[in-house]
């Protein structure tokens, strides 16, 4: 970064607490909800996931941009963060994919950064506080005024983001060699690996817009429905629970990711609610209950689903129970839904199977999504 662009820069957070840095990426003023993320790689993938639409996203790791920004690692067609929060940016990007620096990429979609402030004492901060509403301004550099600006901000707590980010048509991610089944793909702020992961297994992702109908969904015949990660306060997604319960009633095999394992939840009848400051990073410990086996996994949630773990629940579609927990806090992690028999129907987890840039412990959940739309033609079959 040359002499000329260190342009101060302050954060605000809700409480009052302020962190005074330097200007990073473009300048302006933003808002959002101040949240942590604790993977050390992957700073482009974060950027552009539409689950973090609305929030002011801290890098924990220090030292970030070192490899710049490539052409191939979007999730989605645009970053999503509201505004970026780092120690360190690298200076010189280096990297043989590197297309331009991360600077010049926040710059060219106009992303309110600041740099150069203690990313340690802000995370101790909202750990120990809470996610909460805050401001980043290289106009306003009084701390106070600042201030009254974020009160001015609605919570995230009630939000409801899904028709900002959904795709605005639908749209066809093809089967890669041989179509093996269709799956009807919900959009709620899909990432780009998710339609990948499974067209590499001989799926035909049909992505349809958040507000799809029944109708809609059907037309398709699928043999599975999935629906996807995506921002905002689970308590707000009447359409896609109703349209889910449907489906569940018409025994379609269903997967699905982070909000769609809120969407499942609450379609279960179970209750959702904010977690204090979220789990976000790549390194977060998750049981398989049933096998015992620890997977480490890519995470990005502010909300769980409110579950007894070690009951099970009877819903008007089979029996639900929780697959998965948090090894960190016991949050539920996966739900899994029976039939009588003790067949799987329909299953769910909170974490990113499709994470890129990895941990990939948990793509084998694709699997299990193929061997469940391979059971359940089997059985419509005989
Ligand atoms: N990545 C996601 O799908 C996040 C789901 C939801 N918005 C949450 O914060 O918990």
């Amino acid at each position: 970064m040359s002499q000329a662009a260190l342009k101060p820069a302050l954060l605000v957070l809700e409480d009052g607490r302020a962190f005074a840095g330097t200007s990073y990426g473009a300048t302006g003023e933003t808002f959002g909800e101040a949240v942590f993320t604790t993977g050390m790689t992957g700073y482009q993938e974060t950027l552009t996931d539409p689950s973090y639409h609305r929030q002011i996203v801290t890098q924990t790791a220090p030292h970030i941009g070192n490899t710049g920004v490539n052409d191939e690692d979007d999730e989605s067609q645009k970053i999503w963060v509201a505004g970026y929060v780092v120690r360190d940016p690298a200076r010189v990007p280096s990297n043989w994919r590197a297309k331009r620096s991360l600077d010049d990429q926040l710059k060219g979609q106009g992303i309110v950064g600041i740099s150069g402030i203690d990313t340690r004492a802000l995370t101790r901060h909202l750990r120990e506080r809470g996610a909460m509403r805050a401001g980043i301004s290289t106009e306003i550099l009084d701390a106070e005024q600042l201030l009254k600006k974020v009160l001015e901000q609605p919570p995230m707590a009630g939000a409801d983001l899904a028709a900002e980010v959904t795709a605005p048509e639908a749209y066809v991610v093809p089967a890669e060699g041989e179509r093996r089944f269709t799956v009807v793909a919900l959009d709620l702020g899909i990432k780009s690996m998710t339609p990948k992961r499974m067209s590499e297994r001989g799926i035909e992702v049909h992505v349809l817009p958040a507000t799809a109908t029944l109708e809609e969904v059907l037309a398709h015949n699928p043999d599975g429905i999935f629906m996807s990660n995506g921002p905002g306060d689970p308590e707000t997604t009447e359409h896609p629970t109703e349209l889910l319960k449907a489906l569940l009633a018409q025994n379609k095999p269903y997967f699905g990711i982070c909000f769609g394992n809120q969407v499942f939840g609450r379609a279960l009848g179970l209750g959702t609610f904010k977690l204090k400051y979220g789990h976000r990073g790549i390194n977060q410990p998750v049981l398989d209950r049933a096998t015992g086996k620890v997977e480490i996994t890519s995470q990005n949630h502010g909300f769980a689903v409110d579950a007894p773990i070690e009951e099970k629940v009877e819903t008007p579609y089979g029996t639900a129970e929780v697959s998965h927990v948090s090894l960190n806090d016991n949050v539920v992690e996966g739900l899994r839904l029976t039939g009588q028999d003790g067949r799987v129907l329909a299953f769910s987890v909170q974490y990113h199977p499709e994470a890129a840039a990895g941990p990939h412990d948990s793509a084998y959940l694709f699997d299990r999504f193929v061997d469940l739309m391979a059971a359940s033609s089997e059985r419509a079959g005989s």
